[in-house]
């Protein structure tokens, strides 16, 4: 279990304000991820959908084509401003998440890329649970009228740090994944999110800090910016949760980067205390990092 993480690092997690024009949310995120490594943060996230408002009806028009990869600059400018700022600020960027178009099938996901220091595309995550809920009288929502899901799990593993699990927002409703990540040494799990005035209240903080406390890994979610004038208002509240169910920094929900600093000995240290990670009783019941999981192409670094 000892050393999960090679070295301690500061974290930043953006919650950025985007409006309708793409190239000027690019630009400002760009501007927002130079400000967080100039801060001394090494490794950087964006919030979900950050190129574009959040909407089932804004992923076509918003959507890029980042297969075969790497894309030209028409396909997808927002791979190659992720690619080009990861490798100026030489930091690891989880970006968020775009509308992904893929021409051959006619299919469009909600994918995160992730790039490495030297502007390398480490991976991709396209949100394998969609978000389709009906609470009556408050918020209706339906991904799946225009997304399809992936169909993977995602485990980075950075040169620099260890691994780490990815998936986009609803995703974290859904704890296997944490556990497939956290039971194959990750230590941490990222987010990029956009709950809502109706259910970030209620569940966005509980389901950050269970998924830490069930897995003792670190946990980061991070949502836009709210605007009351979008269709959509996003929760904000980006957060970073340690491996003990502390919230170590958390936004409101304005416009805002905050900084966590992520040092692996506290997932050592509540491990000993709690020791429930050595405790599991795999004779009553199955693991599910054991069974039949579908992980990411680790070859190629993009799903399949
Ligand atoms: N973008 C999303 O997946 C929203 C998820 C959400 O709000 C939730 O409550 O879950």
């Amino acid at each position: 279990m000892a050393g999960l993480l090679k070295k301690p690092f500061k974290l930043a997690l953006i919650q950025l304000a985007s409006g309708g024009d793409k190239a000027a949310n690019l630009a400002h995120a760009r501007s927002k991820v130079v400000e967080a490594a100039k801060a001394g943060a090494s490794m950087i996230v964006l919030p979900e959908c950050f190129n574009s408002p959040y909407g089932c009806q804004y992923f076509p028009k918003y959507a890029e084509t980042i297969l075969p990869s790497p894309p030209s600059k028409e396909k997808s400018p927002s791979w190659h401003m992720l690619s080009s700022v990861a490798a100026e600020t030489k930091t690891y960027l989880v970006g968020g998440s775009i509308p992904e178009y893929v021409p051959e099938t006619k299919e469009y996901f909600n994918t995160s890329l992730v790039f490495g220091p030297s502007g390398k595309l480490l991976a991709t995550h396209r949100k394998v649970h969609l978000f389709d809920i009906d609470i009556p009288g408050k918020i209706k929502f339906k991904e799946s009228d225009v997304l399809s899901p992936g169909n993977k799990v995602t485990i980075i593993d950075l040169p620099d740090y260890g691994k780490i699990g990815l998936a986009i927002c609803y995703d974290v409703r859904f704890p296997e994944l944490a556990m497939i990540a956290a039971r194959k040494d990750a230590f941490m799990f990222v987010y990029p999110g956009a709950f809502n005035t109706t259910t970030g209240p209620m569940h966005w903080s509980l389901q950050a800090r269970a998924r830490a406390m069930d897995n003792q890994i670190f946990v980061a979610m991070c949502s836009p910016a709210r605007d009351m004038e979008a269709s959509y208002h996003a929760y904000g509240h980006s957060m970073v949760v340690n491996p003990n169910a502390e919230v170590l920094t958390e936004a409101e929900e304005h416009e805002d980067i905050v900084y966590a600093e992520i040092d692996g000995s506290k997932i050592e240290e509540t491990r000993k205390g709690i020791p429930i990670y050595t405790q599991r009783r795999f004779d009553v019941y199955p693991d599910v990092s054991t069974g039949k999981v579908r992980f990411e192409d680790e070859s190629s670094g993009v799903q399949s």
